[in-house]
């Protein structure tokens, strides 16, 4: 697989605020790349820099092995989302307005295909729910044919069933060979969406891999946590005390559960899972993503 775009020791400082502090990555091409982190994190300030809509104090950022400039925007798309949308046409007319502006856009019915737009085609701009807005940006976004779109928090804000729709939209365009960046708080969204994710925090980036391969290196098997109630866990093999709960990251599970019953700890509201990005993100920062 060939590398899109990769970025070397970006930084961009706002005034004392550093809020991207030397970070690197490449992309796959044909991926959805995922950028994750917490409010404030870094990762708007990331993809900004990356569309080449802001200058970053100090780094390189390349495009298939040059760096961006001007023509680097004609092969990119960006869903925008304070863009005004012109008021009193319909959701057509506006697909219409923009195609026009490219020298070959894609047709009418292949962006409303890939962005689900059919039953809302003659709604008017200023009529569409939050949804449905999104999958109306989207269109924009590939009507000039990008081979990378940048998403940049494209469901927050949306409910549950909007939400997953949307993913459905992010797979069309992954099917039609288009590399996807994405910035999401969503670690559920990141691990059915992603195939590679990057965990920001604080400016900085935590860990960069596959979800299933952060997930193996950081975790044994099973998770289990218990509400410690401010006992003293000791004697528990693997046991790690994160706030108000014991946490025990094991590959034996049987042996756990012998150690956790002999331990005399109360085990009201204890829980056994399959650890996820969210237990990830919580054992990485200490906090949880969506506090
Ligand atoms: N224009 C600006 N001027 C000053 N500080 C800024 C500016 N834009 C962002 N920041 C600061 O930079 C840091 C990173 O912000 P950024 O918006 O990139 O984070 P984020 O991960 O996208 O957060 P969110 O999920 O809330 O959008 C934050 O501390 C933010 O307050």
């Amino acid at each position: 697989m060939s590398t899109i775009m990769r970025i070397e020791n970006l930084r961009k400082n706002y005034g004392n605020v550093q809020a991207v502090q030397d970070i690197s990555f490449s992309i796959d091409e044909g991926i959805c790349f995922g950028l994750l982190g917490p409010n404030g994190a870094g990762k708007t300030t990331t993809i900004e820099m990356m569309e080449g809509i802001l200058t970053p104090t100090s780094g390189r950022i390349y495009f298939r092995d040059s760096e961006i400039d001007h023509h680097f925007k004609k092969k990119v798309g960006i869903q925008f989302q304070n863009t005004a949308l012109p008021e009193f046409i319909t959701v057509k007319e506006t697909l219409e307005m923009f195609r026009a502006l490219y020298p070959d856009p894609r047709s009418l019915d292949e962006v409303v295909e890939i962005c689900s737009l059919s039953d809302i085609l003659n709604r008017d701009n200023r009529k569409l729910s939050g949804g449905q807005r999104q999958r109306m940006l989207l269109g924009l976004a590939i009507i000039p044919r990008p081979e990378m779109v940048f998403l940049d928090e494209p469901t927050t804000g949306l409910d549950p069933q909007a939400r997953r729709n949307f993913w459905q939209l992010i797979e069309n365009i992954k099917s039609e060979k288009t590399t996807v960046l994405l910035t999401t708080h969503y670690m559920e969204e990141a691990e059915i969406l992603c195939d590679r994710i990057a965990i920001m925090d604080h400016g900085k980036l935590l860990e960069i891999d596959s979800p299933d391969k952060l997930l193996e290196s950081h975790f044994d098997g099973a998770l289990v946590r218990l509400p410690h109630g401010g006992a003293e866990p000791g004697g528990i093999e693997g046991s790690e005390v994160k706030g108000e709960f014991l946490e025990i990251s094991t590959a034996n599970l049987d042996r756990t559960m012998k150690d956790l019953l002999a331990s005399g700890l109360n085990l009201e509201g204890l829980s056994i899972k399959k650890p996820n990005l969210e237990d990830l993100f919580l054992k990485l920062t200490g906090e949880s993503l969506r506090s």
